[in-house]
């Protein structure tokens, strides 16, 4: 029986872009199966849906419209309270503290694979990112991409703004879902000619790490892929069969072979870790060719098959995991966060190959499991007073819920894509699809950044400082000591000069002041008239000797003069010294000044140090004890680390 819409009248107007061959073969991309001829191919037979859950809660179309909200991608961060259903706000950004959550729904956008059967298409898309089936129902999504999208503008719309989150230090999730041959791989890796989702956000990583690097920043990045195959995880990078050879980039990794073999790796649960597969090898990446090489060869180890569905058919569950490090090495702040990039296997009936069937049961297996979970986490969210943590969530149903569930339980922002095929023989699995991204849409979160101070950070920051200071107080003692033997040797010097000096000086006075008496007295019968008098009485002879006597005296005293104009300017040049010497004492004794300042400055670095670690003792302590107080809670929501082991 065919479950009427309550709203079908009504949405079947808005929905003029129904697709139709013109607008779902997308023109001249090479590289896919799909045919592209703008023939229509009738049905049959009209689209009829007898599904009795199609009739259950969670798909209601009444349901999934008010449920679903407006926001288009994660990136439009906006702070709506609660809605008046009782739906929680989605993408809003909260400050808790220091701490920063982000909280919203699981993103969830559906991708319509271009087909050629359109005639009397029962599916519709609207505008306003809904689509709706005649018999079914309208739902409404994130995005709901368009045939004709091409791999950029899913990327645009889902891809940017997960890595925006991820250089925020927010772990983030895409997976793509849906039955075999809808497109998951297509959408995700893409083709030779066009990227998809996964090659396209490693570009963008790379690219935001040239322009979001700081000058004080160190940045690491690092990647992982495993598979799931038949209930089993393999890493994709760690072939016992791979080759080591050299590449591009100078680093040594495996030659991509068709590996054959490979240890089974085992999901460990504990306290301090959480979810962690171990053993999985994260290798080095230090640029966007080198990140996808390592992809290529993670993809070359993948496991694909032919399907009734798809040529090349995915037959493992498939997660590419990329850890950005952001280390702060002023602050000592790193901020380590996840982008993980799922594909996972399709859903579909019982294949003919014994080989297939077996594959196909674990598929199925795990991807019903997955419904569960969701399933589970949407009551509990959607349910007026629960919390989904209170309840039984089943996620040890399968490898692939185990390894899914630190992200479903809050780890990681969660981003779904989910591709479905509208052609007539699809219609239940594609029913399904929608069902399933229906119920994720309904699924709140709140996600933690992650971003934590380097262990031991302020201990080593505080012991260096102790060994500075220690450093710098030794300098000082050194100068000091340095100081005051100079100071010592060239206070004796100097003052052995300048008294030698004074002492030459004063004889030389003394010498000077003798010969003027001397000329003094030379002179003074000269000058006298009565001696001049009795001069010129006394005999020529007498007068020609004495005239001799007064001019060995005049030339005397003119050598005395000369002899006292050198001792002046001795005298004066060594005073000039000792004026130096003297300016050099004040510049000492300014220095003497500048280290009794800088050990005061010392002493009170010290003591801010002292006050500093007890603040940091007190905190301690006080951090330990409400995280005694919170254990048990902590306990219940424990954040697992899926994707990436941290060395
Ligand atoms: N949007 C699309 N545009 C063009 N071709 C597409 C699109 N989606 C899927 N295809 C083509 O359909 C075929 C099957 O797609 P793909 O392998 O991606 O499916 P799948 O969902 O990954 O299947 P499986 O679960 O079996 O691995 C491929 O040849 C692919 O190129």
């Amino acid at each position: 029986m065919i479950h009427k819409s309550p709203s079908r009248r009504t949405m079947s107007r808005p929905y003029n872009q129904h697709i139709t061959p013109s607008t779902a073969i997308r023109s001249g991309k090479p590289g896919s199966s799909v045919k592209r001829k703008n023939s229509v191919t009738p049905l049959s037979t009209p689209v009829s849906i007898s599904t009795p859950s199609l009739r259950t809660r969670e798909s209601s179309p009444t349901r999934f419209s008010t449920v679903s909200s407006p926001t288009r991608t994660s990136s439009s961060c906006s702070s709506r309270g609660k809605t008046s259903d009782g739906m929680i706000n989605l993408d809003t950004i909260l400050q808790s503290g220091s701490t920063q959550q982000y909280r919203g729904t699981i993103s969830v956008s559906i991708r319509v694979k271009p087909s050629e059967c359109f005639a009397r298409n029962p599916w519709k898309i609207g505008q306003n990112h809904t689509i709706a089936h005649d018999d079914v129902g309208e739902f409404k999504f994130d995005n709901v991409f368009h045939p004709s999208s091409n791999n950029l503008q899913v990327y645009e719309e889902i891809g940017k703004p997960l890595i925006d989150k991820l250089f925020e230090g927010y772990n983030a999730i895409v997976f793509a879902y849906g039955m075999t041959g809808s497109g998951k791989t297509f959408t995700m890796s893409g083709t030779s000619d066009e990227a998809g989702l996964i090659p396209l956000s490693v570009e963008r990583i790379y690219a935001q790490i040239m322009t979001a690097r700081q000058d004080d920043e160190e940045l690491s990045v690092k990647v992982s892929y495993l598979e799931i195959y038949n209930e089993k995880i393999y890493d994709l990078l760690n072939y016992q069969d791979s080759k080591i050879c050299s590449s591009t980039h100078g680093s040594f990794i495996p030659k991509p072979t068709q590996a054959t073999c490979a240890a089974e790796l085992q999901i460990r649960d504990d306290s301090k870790h959480g979810v962690r597969v171990v053993g999985l090898t994260e290798r080095d990446a230090n640029s966007t060719e080198e990140l996808m090489k390592w992809i290529s060869i993670g993809n070359s180890n993948r496991r694909t098959g032919e399907t009734d569905y798809n040529a090349r058919s995915s037959r493992s569950h498939t997660i590419v995991s990329i850890t950005l490090t952001r280390t702060n090495v002023a602050s000592g702040i790193e901020t380590c966060s996840t982008l993980s990039l799922c594909d996972l296997a399709g859903s579909e009936k019982a294949a003919g190959q014994q080989e297939r069937r077996k594959e196909g049961a674990f598929i199925n297996k795990s991807l019903l499991a997955l419904g569960t979970v969701i399933s589970k986490l949407s009551a509990g969210s959607t349910h007026p007073n629960s919390h989904f943590g209170t309840s039984h969530i089943p996620y040890r149903d399968s490898k692939l819920t185990r390894i899914l569930q630190p992200a479903l339980s809050g780890d990681s922002i969660v981003t779904t894509i989910c591709t479905i095929d509208t052609r007539l023989e699809s219609v239940s699995e594609t029913v399904n699809t929608i069902r399933f991204a229906s119920r994720a849409k309904n699924v709140s979160m709140t996600v933690k950044r992650n971003e934590a101070e380097l262990p031991h950070y302020r201990e080593n920051m505080v012991n260096s400082l102790k060994r500075q200071i220690d450093e710098q107080q030794e300098i000082i003692w050194e100068m000091r000591r340095q100081l005051g033997v100079t100071n010592n040797a060239g206070t004796d010097k100097a003052s052995d000069t300048v008294l030698s000096l004074r002492q030459e000086n004063e004889a030389l006075k003394q010498k000077l002041q003798h010969c003027e008496r001397l000329l003094d007295k030379d002179d003074t019968p000269v000058q006298d008239e009565r001696f001049l008098e009795i001069v010129e009485m006394l005999p020529s002879a007498i007068g020609t000797v004495l005239e001799n006597k007064i001019q060995g005296l005049e030339s005397k005293l003119r050598e005395y003069q000369t002899y006292n104009t050198l001792l002046e300017r001795k005298l004066k040049e060594a005073e000039e010294r000792v004026t130096a010497k003297e300016a050099i004492s004040d510049h000492e004794s300014e220095s003497n000044r500048i280290i009794k300042e800088q050990e005061e400055e010392l002493l009170e670095l010290r003591r801010a140090l002292t006050r500093k670690n007890k603040m940091l003792e007190a905190l301690q302590s006080a951090k330990r004890l409400r995280e005694g107080a919170l254990r048990p809670l902590n306990h219940e929501n424990r954040a697992f680390d899926i994707t990436s082991v941290r060395k």
